[in-house]
């Protein structure tokens, strides 16, 4: 490739691990990354030369950034649900249940954030905590109030991380003081948030709105029509709960008698489509899922919070196989963790249990996990072309990895080498301890199963570094 000709930016090197397949991780050793200015990929070059370096080296105006000997590059994790108002609430839950659960902990605390200087401090928060976990792009829930909603959107996009923001439409069966006031009402305000993000970024490259009915208990027949119409016209992403817990199932059936299941709820409003994100879907029936794949719906596992709020566990291999698209959510603060890490993790964890009632090959692997956090959730999102792996023609959304390195201490003569050999290898202190015998899948394992942000040395969305570790 004429390489000579374009303007490179940076270009990364080392080695880039990401997903070819929901079975496969490919493990690109001693590589090159290069990214133009826009934040886009122009080469993937794997092995590279070492003359190819000293070219690039030479060239004006031309970054290199090296992995260390034990890190490596990876994708930027994303997360498909997350309601950033909720962050505060983080690992507050008792033991409560979904319906118990909002009345008690949450809608109080979403409600509070009304207050413009309340919402600024969480949501700041909230990105760069979510950032500092690798996140480089989240659906986000806000609450129902406008400002506060574009206050998150605003977050997002000082911060530099892509994000779809939401919402929530709620008219119906919630607190008096946390209650849109009517379908019209909630329709206008939603529409006056997408107004927002559509002028804070125009061409809607780092953050957009997102539609946010949610859920079917607290929305109106006529404000979810009144959704499904403003989705088909403006092209909008569409996010909601659904089947999530027995009693919100029953409370559903109750609502909507003429409707057969959940699922056909939110059809009848038209806002089953390609570009719906539903979460949970713990309990979803047979009908329900034939309903949801004809659809096209895309679906956001949240393992922790399913744990957390007794909802139970969803069967992603059941959906994998029904060629239903599955990305994962930490579901903030249902989950306690705003890690995707975490959830990829947990994810894994729960399909150990379902493999006791449906067998072995329920069973998720550390690969297929790791998709889920990365192609499954861009795919969710419909950013499969622009982000989730390194491939040219996508973008630069990424983290480098790094681990600690325990050295021999009998191999070194003195203190300087020991000091040399602990600084060579790795991030430092993090809580994944590696003894240099390991190959690259089993690192990759350690890292899923035992890592957090101290293994997130740097983290770049879009080609722009967006988090360092602090020293
Ligand atoms: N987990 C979860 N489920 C919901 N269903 C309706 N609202 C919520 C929420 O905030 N979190
Ligand atoms: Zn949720």
């Amino acid at each position: 490739m004429a390489i000579q000709s374009v303007v490179l930016k940076t270009i990364y090197v080392g080695t880039f691990i990401h997903s070819v397949s929901l079975a496969e991780l490919q493990v690109l050793k001693r590589s090159a990354v290069a990214v133009d200015e826009s934040g886009k990929i122009l080469l993937v070059e794997h092995p590279v030369e070492a003359s190819m370096l000293e070219m690039w080296a030479k060239e004006a105006g031309t970054t290199i950034v090296e992995a260390g000997p034990g890190q490596f590059f990876f994708p930027g994790l994303i997360d498909t649900h997350i309601h950033a108002s909720q962050y505060p609430n983080s690992g507050i839950f008792g033991k409560s249940t979904l319906l118990d659960w909002l009345n008690t902990y949450t809608f109080p605390l979403e409600a509070s954030l009304a207050k413009p200087s309340k919402a600024k401090r969480v949501y700041s928060r909230c990105v760069a905590r979510t950032l500092s976990h690798g996140t480089t792009t989240a659906a986000y829930y806000a609450t129902r109030d406008v400002t506060s909603t574009n206050i998150l959107a605003t977050t997002c996009h000082t911060a530099g991380q892509r994000a779809f923001v939401g919402r929530c439409c709620m008219d119906c069966m919630a607190p008096d003081y946390y209650r849109d006031t009517d379908a019209a009402t909630s329709l206008a305000d939603t529409i006056k948030c997408a107004e927002f993000c559509a002028k804070l970024d125009p061409k809607g490259e780092l953050v957009q709105s997102i539609i946010t009915p949610r859920f079917a208990p607290s929305c109106s027949r006529e404000l979810m029509r009144d959704l499904g119409d403003f989705m088909a016209q403006s092209g909008l992403l569409c996010q909601t709960h659904i089947s999530e817990n027995k009693g919100e199932i029953e409370l559903v059936a109750s609502l909507f008698p003429e409707c057969k299941n959940y699922a056909t709820v939110y059809d009848r409003a038209g806002l089953l489509s390609e570009k719906t994100v539903l979460a949970h879907a713990v309990h979803l029936t047979d009908d329900e899922i034939a309903l949801v794949k004809m659809r096209g719906s895309k679906i956001s596992h949240c393992p922790v919070s399913n744990a957390a709020l007794t909802s139970g566990a969803a069967k992603v291999r059941r959906l994998l196989d029904e060629g239903i698209v599955v990305g994962l959510g930490t579901d903030v603060s249902g989950g306690y963790s705003p890690s995707v890490l975490e959830a990829a993790r947990q994810a894994t964890m729960t399909s150990r249990f379902v493999s006791l009632t449906e067998g072995e090959e329920a069973k998720l692997s550390v690969e297929e996990a790791l998709y889920l956090a990365t192609r499954g959730g861009a795919e969710v999102l419909g950013l499969q072309k622009t982000v989730g792996a390194f491939e040219v023609g996508m973008e630069w959304d990424a983290l480098l990895v790094g681990c600690t390195f325990v050295p021999d201490e009998e191999e070194c003569d003195e203190d300087e080498d020991l000091l040399q050999a602990k600084q060579a290898v790795g991030g430092g202190m993090t809580p994944v301890d590696l003894f240099g015998w390991e190959n690259w899948e089993e690192m990759v394992a350690k890292w899923l199963y035992s890592g957090d942000d101290r293994n997130v040395l740097k983290v770049w969305v879009k080609g722009r570094k967006v988090h360092e570790k602090p020293a």
